[in-house]
């Protein structure tokens, strides 16, 4: 039988963004030293002594944090559904999105938390260590964006004519270009990591993020609450809500991440 989900103090938020902004240290530290060790794991994404160090830095702290709630991350992901299956909240974690970025010595990588219960992530933090920006948000509360200690409430609705699509700086475009069927005018801003491309959809710099091929779940949690709570919504590419610890794996569908609900995406999808 699942466990009850425990009711948390509103303010838990603030404790979720000092730890990430703790690993963000961390692995900003790492970055600027330029001395990291470097692995491929079985999948055939990059592992770094900053992801690894960033992984252990946000364990010990959630676990003193909340001894109770289970952790799954990035990289301690191992951990059969028959166990998982029992958790009615956790909390999800990508100690380092955008290896592939950290690597290539670009700024575009970020720390994600986000906790989940009943499947669906209700609070979301996004650290990006190099640009000293975080974006958090708490289902129910809004969306926020805090950079120089200043809090601003983003929203996700961006006005304009053509539309401004967000993609991986490791992809080929026209894997994502396919997709859409109607001519369309398309701008696209290419970006590293799988979280920073949600939260520009989130604060209104483009209208939407199209990621096609493997991401993991962790990739997906703390960015969907921001952009839920911002206005938009983060879709499979038959626009159905992606899921969360519903099956043994954790890797997500295709996915589009939207923010202008004036747009008809089945439309433009072809769907
Ligand atoms: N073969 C694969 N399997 C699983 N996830 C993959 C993958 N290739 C890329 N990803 C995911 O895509 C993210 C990178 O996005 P982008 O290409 O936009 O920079 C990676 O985040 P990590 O850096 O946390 O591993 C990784 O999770
Ligand atoms: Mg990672």
């Amino acid at each position: 039988m699942a466990t009850a989900v425990l009711t948390l103090p509103s303010d838990i938020i603030e404790s979720v963004i000092n730890i990430a902004s703790e690993a963000g240290r961390t692995i900003k530290s790492i970055f600027e030293q330029g001395q990291f060790e470097q692995h491929t794991k079985l999948d055939d994404t990059p592992v770094t002594s900053a992801d690894l160090a960033a992984h252990q830095l946000i364990y010990q702290s959630l676990t003193q944090l909340t001894p109770d709630i289970p952790i799954l991350s990035e990289e301690d992901a191992d951990i059969p559904f028959s166990q998982r299956a029992q958790w009615s909240q956790y909390w999800l974690v990508d100690p380092l999105d955008g290896t592939g970025e950290f690597i290539a010595g670009s700024n575009d990588f970020s720390v994600l938390i986000a906790l989940v219960q009943n499947h669906k992530p209700v609070l979301g933090v996004v650290y990006a260590p190099m640009k000293e920006v975080c974006y958090f948000a708490r289902s129910g509360h809004g969306a926020f964006k805090r950079q120089q200690g200043q809090d601003t409430q983003i929203h996700s609705q961006r006005q304009g004519e053509i539309l401004k699509v967000a993609v991986s700086r490791r992809q080929d475009p026209q894997d994502v270009l396919k997709l859409f069927t109607k001519k369309q005018d398309v701008e696209l801003i290419r970006l590293g990591g799988a979280a920073l491309k949600s939260c520009i959809v989130a604060e209104g710099q483009a209208d939407c993020y199209v990621r096609v091929g493997p991401t993991g779940e962790w990739d997906t949690g703390a960015p969907q609450v921001i952009i839920e709570e911002a206005g938009g919504k983060v879709l499979d590419i038959d626009l159905k809500p992606l899921t969360y610890n519903c099956r043994e794996s954790l890797e997500n569908p295709n996915f589009i991440v939207v923010g202008r609900n004036q747009w008809n995406w089945a439309k433009l999808l072809g769907i």
